[in-house]
């Protein structure tokens, strides 16, 4: 699984709620340079952060929405969980093999619904059957056991010699239940590669033609290290002098308006999705997994990162034929029927090609960019290197961060996402978890065509979930297509704990009964029952508007840390429950919008990578959103709140037992205590009186305000002293020059510059502090 950790922290303080939002996105200024450059590299890590803070933000936000909503206690109906008859998805027997290598396909067998199953299994003679002694057994559709033969082993014996033994009578074999006509002497299984035309077209939906990586430096095969990590660099350090130069009011001679900045801010964006695609798949991964953050980023970025979501280049046919030989260990032509070599779509980390199995199975193979391990390799490697870079840094919260477990744990995702074997787990986990939700479909895997590096999958083909123009003209019921979106996405939140991380319109998609098809298993969260019971107990508090059990809550779930004074933690998190739990329905809030806030209350707080935050409401608002796309009438709590209804009964259900008497018997000790202690305290408070008098007690109190002026005077005279040395640095070097000095005169212009960086990052710093107390 997917176990996403919080790492790192932030300091505490209150910030303006009422500026909040609009701030978080306009102050998009960088504290220093450091933070500039390396932007990428922490909305990276951001945004596959823990998986805690990710529900913990969620809860909240439910929890938020539905007490604001005073929703649980209305009637609200469950949407229609029937699934209509007709399914026109195809199956067929191949998938139905059971292999020794993949237990897991058994599950799937026994789930399958019937509806779906269209067999086309035969039962087979295990005598003329068996192929090297080996034959595998499997539950036929009948429910009788069936001999059938691995697809892979038959493969391995595609000589017309061995294709010649499994024939009967010499004119039929039958590989997997499906029957192939052998017309000639020569192999059965060797078949021309036919295209389907127009006519004969076995897929109804039509090709759009991809843009190629061949002009990509990163898809060649000569690609070095050495070159890479220059690539790299390069980026950074050009990404960091754009922001600068983008954010700092002297880079423009006419005037700085903030519709300058905009346009500006367009250029760089655009030149930023350029250049991920150039970077190729770990950075591109990366700035669609950005293209929800807009807490993080200004909105040209955001929009410009959400092109990467459809427009990433295929490779050529003839690599992913190549490439499929290598991992399955045959030919395209003998693997399957039919092979399209035009991919259907073409993902960051992969592309889908349609096929025919010989069985006449449709479906379609996921195959990896090649060279993609490598790639990771080199990328990853440097990102450590940012990584410890920002350990050590204090601007980036330094060792109160655990930067290098972040990395370690985004590492671990990524290489787990180009495990497609993992893939393929996952996703038979999901279709279990859903088997009895009739209107989720997850496509089934076929186990004998996949690999690591390969994934062959039951063709599921769907309308994409944003694309509005086919949902009326199939004239599906679009509210119903939302609110079983968010419902899906609840389930597997609150109930099986498992859910899809990365749930963009392209991953979701409408079958032709109107199910919900759910692509992608490679990113998935997974929330152990410890956690979920903890959540659950956050989410009662949060109702219940507790800031005390609020924060015991997170520290239990590691989410805040319970270091230093968490009084001011305790304020702001109440200033929250009391702000957004006040809140009339007609003020409701859209989760994204309670996203934004919490970021913006989070600021500066000791939570663990507060900014995963954002990660957490993603899924729910990019559903969130689609549902508003779909049905402008829709509500989450709507959908949601026959679930905390659920949750509030099993609540109180559990308290009527043993637990109200347990509490009965907490509350007369605590009353009992209080009262017993209550002589004491008075005395107690008697005697600091008398100190206090006395002069015995001194209080010392810190001015924060005063220190930060301080500071800053402080900062501000070391800045006049750069000032001045790097300035006469800079006239001592040119009179040199003159002189013909040109030697010494270079040192003194190198002496100048490393003044004028240090000015630099003294105006930074000063900014920063600027910032941070408006924030205050
Ligand atoms: N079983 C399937 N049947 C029909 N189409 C599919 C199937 N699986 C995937 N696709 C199509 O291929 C597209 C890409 O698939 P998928 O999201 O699994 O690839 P990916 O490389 O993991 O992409 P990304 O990581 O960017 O989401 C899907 O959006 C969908 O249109």
């Amino acid at each position: 699984m997917t176990r996403i950790k919080e790492k790192g922290g932030v300091f505490l303080k209150v910030i303006q709620y009422g500026k909040r939002r609009g701030e978080a996105l306009k102050s998009w200024v960088f504290p220093t340079v450091g933070q500039k450059a390396f932007v990428f590299f922490q909305l990276y890590l951001s945004t596959l952060g823990g998986s805690r803070s990710w529900i913990a933000g969620f809860l909240i936000s439910m929890a938020v929405i539905l007490a604001s909503h005073g929703c649980c206690h209305h009637g609200f109906e469950q949407p229609d969980r029937g699934r209509l008859a007709d399914d026109l998805s195809f199956s067929g027997s191949i998938s139905n093999l059971k292999y020794p290598k993949f237990e897991s396909l058994a599950n799937d067998f026994l789930e399958r619904r019937p509806s779906r199953f269209v067999s086309e299994g035969r039962q087979l003679d295990s005598n003329k059957l068996g192929i090297n002694g080996r034959s595998v057994k499997s539950i036929g559709t009948n429910g009788r056991a069936t001999r059938m033969v691995s697809t892979k082993e038959l493969m391995k014996s595609k000589s017309d010699s061995d294709v010649r033994r499994h024939s009967v009578n010499g004119s039929k074999v039958v590989v997997n239940g499906a029957s192939i006509i052998k017309n000639n002497s020569t192999s059965a299984l060797v078949k021309t590669q036919r295209m389907p035309t127009r006519e004969d077209n076995l897929f109804d939906e039509e090709l759009k033609v991809l843009p190629s990586d061949e002009s990509f430096s990163w898809a060649k095969d000569n690609y070095s290290s050495w070159q890479r990590t220059i690539d790299l660099w390069s980026f950074v350090l050009s990404f960091r002098v754009q922001v600068l130069f983008d954010n700092a009011k002297w880079a423009y001679p006419d005037g700085f308006t903030e519709e300058k900045q905009k346009a500006r801010r367009k250029r760089t964006a655009s030149w930023l999705r350029e250049q991920v695609l150039q970077l190729g798949p770990c950075f591109i991964k990366l700035g669609q997994l950005s293209s929800t953050r807009s807490d993080l980023f200004p909105r040209e970025f955001v929009d410009e990162l959400a092109k990467l979501q459809d427009k990433v280049p295929a490779f050529s046919p003839e690599k992913a034929r190549a490439f499929i030989e290598r991992e399955l260990g045959s030919p395209v032509d003998i693997l399957f029927r039919e092979f399209e070599d035009r991919p259907i779509a073409a993902a960051s980390l992969g592309q889908v090609h349609r096929a025919v199995l010989h069985n006449g199975e449709k479906v379609v193979v996921k195959i990896q960019r090649p060279g993609l391990k490598k790639l990771f390799d080199i990328d990853l490697r440097n990102l450590k290197l940012v990584a410890e870079y920002f350990q050590r840094s204090e601007t980036f919260g330094g060792p109160s961060r655990d930067w290098i477990g972040i990395y370690d744990e985004c590492s671990k995702i990524l290489y787990e996402e180009i495990d497609y074997i993992h893939e393929g787990k996952n996703a038979d986990r999901f279709r279990r978890d859903f088997r009895n939700i009739k209107w989720v479909r997850v496509p089934l895997v076929i186990w004998d065509y996949t690999s690591t590096k390969v994934l062959t999958l039951e063709y599921a083909p769907g309308i994409k979930i944003n694309n509005l123009e086919k949902i009326d003209a199939r004239g599906y019921n679009r509210s119903q297509i939302a609110s079983r979106a968010i419902e899906s996405y609840l389930i597997q939140i609150l109930k099986t704990g498992f859910f899809h991380a990365d749930p963009h319109p392209g991953n979701l998609a409408i079958d032709r009964d109107g199910s919900l098809i759910y692509y992608d298993f490679g990113m998935m969260g997974d929330i152990k029952s410890f956690t979920r019971e903890r959540l659950l107990e956050l989410f009662y508090a949060v109702y219940e508007k507790d800031s005390n059990k609020v924060i015991r809550c997170l520290i239990d779930l590691e989410a805040l840390q319970p270091t230093g004074d968490l009084s001011p933690v305790r304020r702001s998190v109440q200033y929250f429950l009391d702000n957004l739990l006040s809140q009339t329905p007609d003020q409701q809030q859209t989760l994204s919008a309670i996203g934004e806030d919490l970021f913006a209350i989070a600021t500066d707080q000791p939570f663990r990578f507060p900014s995963t935050f954002t990660f957490v409401l993603r899924a729910f608002s990019t559903l969130e959103g689609i549902g508003y796309t779909l049905d402008p009438e829709f509500s989450f709590a709507k959908v949601a709140a026959p679930y905390a209804q659920e949750l509030l009964d099993i609540r109180q259900s559990r308290r009527s037992g043993v637990e109200v008497v347990e509490e009965i018997r907490r509350q007369a000790n605590d009353a009992r205590n209080t009262t017993m202690s209550m002589p004491y305290r008075i005395q107690r408070i008697e005697e600091f009186v008398k100190q206090l008098e006395a002069g015995d007690l001194k209080l010392r109190v810190r001015v924060l305000e005063s220190e930060r002026a301080a500071r800053k005077a402080s900062i501000l005279h070391m800045a006049t002293i750069y000032t001045v040395l790097s300035g006469s640095l800079l006239n001592i070097g040119v009179t040199l020059s003159s002189q013909g000095n040109q030697f010494i005169a270079n040192g003194t212009y190198i002496g100048a510059g490393v003044f004028l960086a240090l000015l630099i990052r003294s105006m930074q710093r000063v900014k920063n502090l600027e910032k941070f107390e408006k924030m205050i």
